[in-house]
């Protein structure tokens, strides 16, 4: 198997910027192009995903233009939106596809979007379901399950909705759809999942009425585009997180990190396992809150998740594997059947890595048992093309015993274009 081989190292340290949250990097570029009037996105993230985004929106009529990591984007509201001539590709994004869908639902005009391998084995029923039950014509395969998917939105209802799953991207896709529904449109959702679209919402203007797990909208508002600052991604964060957790020297500071209470699950999990991370500088701005992380290395403990905890960690299981490989003891993760519908099935996925670079992994219906070892000897892994478990093996490397040589790293471009070239400035 050849690959990008990572050699361990004994120190990290340095201060690492960590691109921006693709998940508010989706929202501000999908959101400015909904509303009317100018949109300026600071610190979008360049990610694969994000750019996929910005192009579908080019080719619904919206004009933007970037300059490095800024986005300004012209709005000139939904209704300027026209029928794209040709199919619109999500690429590897079930953020954009589902995101998308809900936006254009309301629309009087017919898309087909779709996506590559991944994305198109991916479930979809979860979105076109509810945005059917609300009055779009959507088709697919099997029965409109998966991409390609035809709609035809059209006039729209609201509904009251009770998702099975606690998915952001099923409720952000829902409430979009609600803002250009008769009525109000009501998401409860079994846990509280991140909540990116309530809050950049609001700050375009949208009355969005939450409390726990309940939200709702009304049909009819209009969106005024604004300035968005995007802060740095916690999911790109928790790979230096566990890094400077398991290294066996130095100090990371990874300021403007994103640190919204949807999201932090990484903390809470990698603070009960042991880990020394300090949050420094907190404050909030366009309505996320984002500090300051400094981490230092640290003997982790096995512990047990799962629950609510779940949505506000998903995709950062992953990395929180490897580290549960690195402590003492045992860790359980349950509750987490969603990862089988990720980029890749990552319950699956992470257990079979692990395994093959020395780790004691078993794969549970709904989540891992992982017997840690306090230590990896290393070896091969592929990423499957899924960035999450690219640069969780590329982590796994570097403090493995024998490093690992990653097939298809460049996989990482979806959410962290500079992955490695950051990597190679701190680590020694
Ligand atoms: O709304 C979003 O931006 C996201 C929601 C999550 O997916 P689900 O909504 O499928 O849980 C997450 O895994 C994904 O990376 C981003
Ligand atoms: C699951 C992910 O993204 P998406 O669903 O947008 O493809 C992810 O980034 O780990």
């Amino acid at each position: 198997m050849r690959g990008v081989f990572i050699n361990p190292v004994s120190s990290v340290e340095g201060e690492i910027q960590v691109p921006g949250d693709k998940s508010i990097s989706h929202r501000a570029a999908l959101l400015g192009g909904m509303a009317h009037g100018e949109t300026h996105v600071s610190n979008f993230l360049l990610g694969q995903d994000c750019l996929s985004t910005l192009r579908c929106l080019k080719q619904l009529g919206v004009h933007w233009e970037r300059q490095g990591t800024e986005v300004w984007i012209r709005g000139e509201g939904m209704e300027a939106w026209q029928e794209p001539s040709d199919v619109l590709d999500a690429g590897n994004s079930g953020t954009t596809s589902r995101l998308m869908l809900g936006a254009l639902a309301g629309s009087p005009f017919a898309v087909t979007l779709t996506g590559d391998a991944s994305l198109r084995s991916r479930p979809m029923r979860r979105v076109t379901d509810p945005l059917k039950q609300m009055g779009a014509q959507i088709m697919g395969r099997k029965g409109g399950d998966f991409a390609p998917l035809t709609m035809s939105g059209g006039h729209l209802q609201g509904q009251v909705f009770r998702t099975t799953v606690a998915s952001a991207q099923v409720k952000s896709a829902i409430i979009l759809a609600g803002l250009r529904a008769s009525g109000e449109t009501r998401v409860e959702e079994p846990a509280l999942s991140r909540d990116h679209t309530e809050r950049m919402l609001r700050g375009f203007g949208v009355e969005v009425q939450s409390e726990e797990t309940v939200v709702k909208v009304h049909g009819g508002g209009c969106l005024t585009g604004q300035k968005v600052s995007v802060p740095g991604d916690i999911s790109s964060a928790a790979f230096f997180l566990v890094l400077g957790s398991l290294v066996g020297r130095g100090e990371m500071i990874l300021p403007n990190v994103g640190v919204n209470p949807t999201r932090t699950g990484i903390l809470d999990a990698l603070k009960a396992m042991g880990a020394d991370i300090e949050l420094l500088n907190v404050s909030e701005i366009c309505g996320e809150p984002r500090a300051t992380l400094r981490v230092r290395p640290a003997q982790l403990k096995g512990i047990e998740i799962g629950g609510t905890l779940i949505p506000r960690l998903i995709d950062e299981i992953p990395i929180l594997a490897v580290a549960a490989s690195f402590a003492e003891g045992e860790t359980v993760i349950r509750d987490a059947a969603e990862l089988r519908v990720k980029e890749t099935d990552r319950i699956r996925t992470v257990a079979v890595g692990l395994n093959a670079l020395g780790a004691k992994v078993e794969e549970l219906p709904d989540g891992l048992r992982i017997q840690g070892q306090t230590s990896l000897r290393g070896g091969q892994a592929s990423s499957l093309g899924d960035h999450r478990l690219a640069m969780a093996w590329a982590i796994a490397g570097l403090v493995s015993k024998e490093g690992v040589s990653v097939e298809n790293m460049e996989a990482a471009d979806v959410s962290y274009p500079d992955f490695l070239s950051v990597i190679k400035k701190v680590a020694q």
